[in-house]
Order: structure tokens, then C-alpha cells, then sequence
């Protein structure tokens, strides 16, 4: 039996996982997010396994760790969670009448407690991978932006949207992953551990 730990302090992942029925707890990481690369495919896999790797070199025993970052990108410019009302006006403005990609990536640390010898822990596997989903969002006036400011719902989502949200009425359609713009892809990871012998629905015991 593995221990199932996501590494993300995001209610939407923690609702997608239970979903599905996924046995898991959370264990969210406080480790500052470093940019080191330039592409949004692999920002959001280089943050998605520090977050992994924080909580990972924490907890005992054989485990699962899971880490995850969305972030949406727009004609080259790559948007997290707007800081105010002024950049979160400026993020709905530029996605608004446009078409945008959400990137989430995912990082799976898989410990074993098997030893390699007394002194050294057996070596962690690790699986990641970056999912892309395109949105069309459609045109907004000022007025319908400010409103939707209003409502609170953009600070603490990428791009300043929830699809779940409120934002729904505004999105005209979308290509792939409907859960990984929420920031979870979870057919992905779900088929990815699967094909390596892990089944997260089983407390990542083989199937
Ligand atoms: C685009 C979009 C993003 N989001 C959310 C998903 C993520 O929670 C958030 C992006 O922030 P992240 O930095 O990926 O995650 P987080 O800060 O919420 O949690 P943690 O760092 O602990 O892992 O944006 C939505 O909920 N709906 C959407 O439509």
C-alpha cells in the first residue's frame, strides 16, 4: 500500500482526486516558485516538481507524491494569478474575443521503501508530463469584465478565470482536457501511472 499525497493546497485538485475516489491527503508545499525556464510547458513542469520534491523529501515510508501548476498562456505571454483587480482586468482583457492554451503539468514522485543498502533509500521514480487544453473565450465588454472581477472568483486562478465558475458563460468552446484548465488532468495521470504497474484508484497497489 502506498500513501497518497497531493502536493498542492488547490481545492479544485483535491475535489478532482475525491471524484474519482482517489484515498489521498494533502500535504501543501510553501517552497518558493522559482522560474528558471521559458516555454509555459515546462514552467509549469519545473513548479509542478518542486512542489512534488518539497513534500517528498518530508514523509516516510512508500508513497506517492503528486505535484501540479497551471498556467495559462496567450501570444507568447505565459499568466498565473493576477496580483490585483488591475492585472486581472488586464489578463480577462487580452483573453477576452481570443483563443488561449492552459498548461498544467504534473509530477509524480513514487518512493519505495525498499533499501538499495542500510545506508542509502531506494531511488524515487518520477513521471511527469505537461497537458495542454485550447479555450475560446468570448468577446467581453469592460462593463461584463468588472462585473465578473467582482465576484472575486479571478485571484486565485490562473489567468484570472474559473471555468467552473461563473466564467462559464463566457467560454465558446474548448479543445482537450476539460479538467486540467481546472488544473488537473487526471485521465492522463491516471493512464500514465496505470501503464506503469500503479493504480491510483487502488491505493497505487499493481493491478
Ligand atoms: C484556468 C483556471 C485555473 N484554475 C486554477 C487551478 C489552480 O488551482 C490555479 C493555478 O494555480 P497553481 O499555482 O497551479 O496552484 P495553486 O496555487 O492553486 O495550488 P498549489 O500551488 O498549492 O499547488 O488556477 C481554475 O480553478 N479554473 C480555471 O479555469
Amino acid at each position: 500500500m502506498y500513501k497518497i499525497i497531493l502536493a498542492s493546497g488547490s481545492p479544485r485538485r483535491k475535489e478532482i482526486l475525491e471524484q474519482v475516489g482517489v484515498k489521498f491527503t494533502v500535504l501543501s508545499s510553501d517552497k518558493e516558485e522559482i522560474i528558471t525556464k521559458e516555454k509555459p510547458e515546462e514552467i509549469v513542469k519545473e513548479l509542478a516538481c518542486v512542489k512534488a520534491r518539497d513534500i517528498a523529501d518530508k514523509v516516510e515510508g512508500k508513497a506517492i507524491i503528486i505535484g501540479a501548476d497551471t498556467m495559462v498562456a496567450i501570444d507568447g505571454q505565459v499568466l498565473g494569478k493576477p496580483k490585483n483587480e488591475v492585472d486581472a482586468r488586464a489578463m480577462l482583457q487580452m483573453l477576452q474575443g481570443n483563443r488561449h492554451q492552459v498548461y498544467t503539468g504534473v509530477s509524480v514522485i513514487i518512493k519505495s521503501d525498499v533499501k538499495r543498502d542500510e545506508f542509502n533509500a531506494a531511488e524515487d521514480i518520477i513521471i511527469s508530463f505537461t497537458e495542454k487544453t485550447e479555450v475560446w473565450v468570448y468577446p467581453m465588454k469592460r462593463k461584463q469584465i468588472d462585473k465578473y472581477i467582482a465576484t472575486g472568483e479571478p485571484f486565485d486562478k490562473a489567468g484570472a478565470y474559473g471555468i467552473q465558475g461563473k466564467f462559464a458563460v463566457n467560454i465558446e468552446k474548448i479543445e482537450g482536457d476539460y479538467y486540467n484548465i481546472v488544473g488537473f488532468p487526471i485521465a492522463k495521470l491516471y493512464t500514465r501511472l496505470y501503464e506503469e504497474g500503479i493504480d491510483i484508484l487502488n491505493n497505487g497497489e499493481e493491478q
